[in-house]
């Protein structure tokens, strides 16, 4: 099952795209990274999956529906928006009567619980609340709600290492037990590393990679030899990345066939080093005839 379609999605601001030309079929009950540089578009499209921003072109469905299209629509999708959110003047206490209030599926013992955990003063106003407790908050409130897809926005990015760790934690949790589908953008590629298995890498508007985590490693490869033409490559070799010394050649392609070159010494590839080649864009030593990243 799918829980985000994406079509030719574009959403422009005047004459400028923040995202163009994405398409996009994220399956139901995984946890997807959402990984790019700053200004790449990530946060446009959690905008448009969560119905806070209306596409320019094309389309995209969540949870088989028009994003804010209703209150039906609104329940099955959680979204905290980057710097979570809260109302400073409202108490936590007040943060979880109002879940409960606007959420046909809040689970009221879990928000408790967790609030406990954290150790945040139900009495408290969110206004004085750290940032990283605030984060903590926003955080809780879009959990409790049990919606089918929770849509993060670099959720992590303020929460000290522990409570990160332990937020990453909860969050498998709930894609084990209930089912729930994670889409959540960050910069730190080795806690996406540690809970996601399928990926998405924007980069200047554009979708460049997209898939599962496994399918991905093993379709790419780290090359290392003698230094050489990257003309004498076989055609089903993608060169994403590439850097040469006087006599050395190391590559980063993408192929679905094996490597056959005995030249070549043939590395694995962690999800970091994936990432990194693909933001690290063109510009390299690469030929001009060949681009760096495709
Ligand atoms: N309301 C807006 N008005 C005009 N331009 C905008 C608006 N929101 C975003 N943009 C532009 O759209 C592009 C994509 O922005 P977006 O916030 O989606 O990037 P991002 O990948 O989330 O970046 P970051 O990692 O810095 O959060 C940027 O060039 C940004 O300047």
């Amino acid at each position: 099952m799918t829980v985000l379609r994406a079509r030719g999605l574009g959403k422009s601001y005047r004459r400028r795209w923040a995202l163009a030309g994405c398409a996009l079929d994220i399956p139901a009950g995984h946890v997807t990274g959402l990984v790019g540089p700053n200004g790449a578009g990530k946060s446009t499209l959690l905008g448009l999956a969560a119905g806070m921003l209306a596409p320019t072109t094309g389309t995209i469905e969540v949870c088989g529906g028009v994003p804010g299209s209703g209150p039906a629509q609104l329940a099955k999708v959680g979204f905290v928006a980057q710097n979570s959110p809260v109302y400073p003047a409202l108490t936590v206490e007040d943060h979880l009567r109002l879940g409960a209030r606007l959420n046909p599926g809040w689970d009221a013992a879990l928000a408790r619980d967790r609030v406990e955990r954290i150790g945040l003063d139900p009495g408290q106003r969110a206004g004085r609340l750290s940032g990283g407790q605030q984060a903590q908050l926003a955080l809780t409130l879009g959990i409790a709600k049990r919606p089918e897809l929770l849509l993060l926005d670099e959720p992590v990015a303020a929460l000290d290492p522990l409570a990160r760790r332990e937020f990453l934690q909860d969050l498998m949790a709930s894609v084990a037990e209930h089912g729930l589908s994670v889409v959540m953008s960050s910069h730190l590629v080795t806690d996406l590393e540690r809970v996601c298995d399928h990926l998405i890498v924007l980069v200047d508007s554009q979708v460049r990679l997209t898939g599962e985590v496994e399918d991905l490693l093993a379709s790419h490869h780290r090359l290392s030899g003698p230094r050489r033409d990257l003309g004498t490559l076989p055609g089903d070799q993608e060169v994403i990345s590439v850097s040469h010394t006087e006599r050395q050649t190391t590559l980063l392609v993408r192929t679905e066939g094996p490597i056959l070159d005995p030249a070549w010494t043939v590395g694995r590839l962690g999800l970091e080093d994936l990432v990194l080649a693909y933001l690290r864009g063109p510009g390299a030593e690469a030929p001009r005839s060949l681009e760096v990243v495709r």
